[in-house]
């Protein structure tokens, strides 16, 4: 269960009267996320997503919903957000920050082949370089910084060995910070977060890409690395795919090629990549935030990729 506020279709009815969309028909709660409460609504302009922000905070919503606007402009397949009669597109309902998105066509593909992950790699170059020309800085709320901060917090649950490898990749991910072929990456907007479930597809054809609340401005290649790590493993062992892995960077690269510093940052990345999940996983494990109402994500999945890309060399860039 996955809708914290309720609204009834009385009240989306009153609310909806200030944006272009004529009357509200129905509403239906979407079950399966676990950040915010979503909803189906359908109105006599057709379907959408309404989406009720529970924990982000309201200064930090423009960037993600800005950024949703300007790639659905520049024809990136993301939800588009739907401003009202002042030009707003969140305003209050039910005292929380709530906005109305386009509805994405599709299902998400839960079993990828490399067909589906040439199409993603496809996407990601595209909306990198969509992204080039957005104005707004926000960073990436679950980089360096954050590992920084919340690695000692998590480090006294762990048994020594575990706490060893996370404090090692941390400071080993803090020294790359300060090489020069990190600080020559190219970077700007970023997904940071495009797992399986926040993609859609129709048949083969990718229809779109959504939940960008953990989006933020990062490295293209951490992006990339998110990507390869959820979309191409084997979900029990972690273990990449290397056909899945090869279709996407060859998709990825034909879009955008890739610089020498990335190929040398490749591995650390996907380094950061891993233990990035591996410790939002151990927080949200150790340290439910007060009224978490669902089982958290098992963190020793990332543990194992972790493991993995420190030992393995990956495909090459
Ligand atoms: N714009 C959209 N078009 C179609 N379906 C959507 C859209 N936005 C959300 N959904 C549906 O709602 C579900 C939950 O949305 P979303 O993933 O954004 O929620 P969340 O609370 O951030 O969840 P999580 O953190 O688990 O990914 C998605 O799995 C998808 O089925
Ligand atoms: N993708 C995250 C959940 C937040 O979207 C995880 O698997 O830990």
């Amino acid at each position: 269960m996955a809708v914290f506020t309720p609204v009834s279709l009385e009240q989306l009815s009153d609310w909806i009267q200030q944006f272009p969309l004529g009357r509200a028909r129905s509403i239906k709660g979407i079950s399966s996320g676990i950040e915010n409460s979503n909803f189906f609504i359908s109105t006599d302009s057709g379907e959408y997503v309404l989406t009720l922000f529970e924990k982000l905070h309201i200064e930090q919503l423009p960037f993600y919903l800005e950024l949703m606007r300007h790639l659905a402009q520049r024809g990136i397949p993301v939800p588009a957000p739907v401003a009202n009669d002042k030009g707003a597109i969140v305003t209050l309902l039910n005292d929380k920050p709530a906005a109305i998105v386009s509805k994405l066509e599709g299902e998400s593909q839960l079993d990828p082949q490399p067909l589906h992950c040439a199409a993603l790699g496809d996407m990601l170059a595209r909306m990198h370089l969509a992204g080039k020309d957005f104005k707004i800085l926000q960073p990436n709320l679950r980089g360096l910084a954050w590992w920084l901060e919340t690695t000692p917090s998590v480090l006294p649950f762990l048994p020594p060995e575990l706490a060893s490898l996370l404090a090692d990749e941390v400071q080993y991910q803090k020294d790359f910070a300060a090489t020069a072929d990190y600080r020559a990456l190219p970077r700007g907007p970023v997904h940071a977060d495009l797992f399986r479930n926040n993609a859609m597809f129709v048949g083969e054809r990718l229809s779109g890409i959504f939940d960008f609340y953990f989006a933020g401005c990062d490295t293209w290649l951490f992006d990339l690395a998110v990507t390869v790590n959820d979309w191409c493993v084997d979900l029990d062992t972690g273990a990449l795919d290397l056909a899945r892995a090869e279709a996407m960077l060859s998709a990825y690269r034909a879009v955008r090629p890739f610089s020498p510093a990335e190929g040398v940052a490749w591995q650390p990345m996907l380094r950061a990549a891993a233990l990035r999940f591996w410790l939002s996983r151990l927080y949200d494990f150790y340290l439910p935030r007060e009224a978490e109402m669902l089982t958290p994500h098992d963190p020793t999945h990332f543990e194992r990729i972790l493991r993995l890309r420190i030992k393995e060399t990956p495909p090459a860039l």
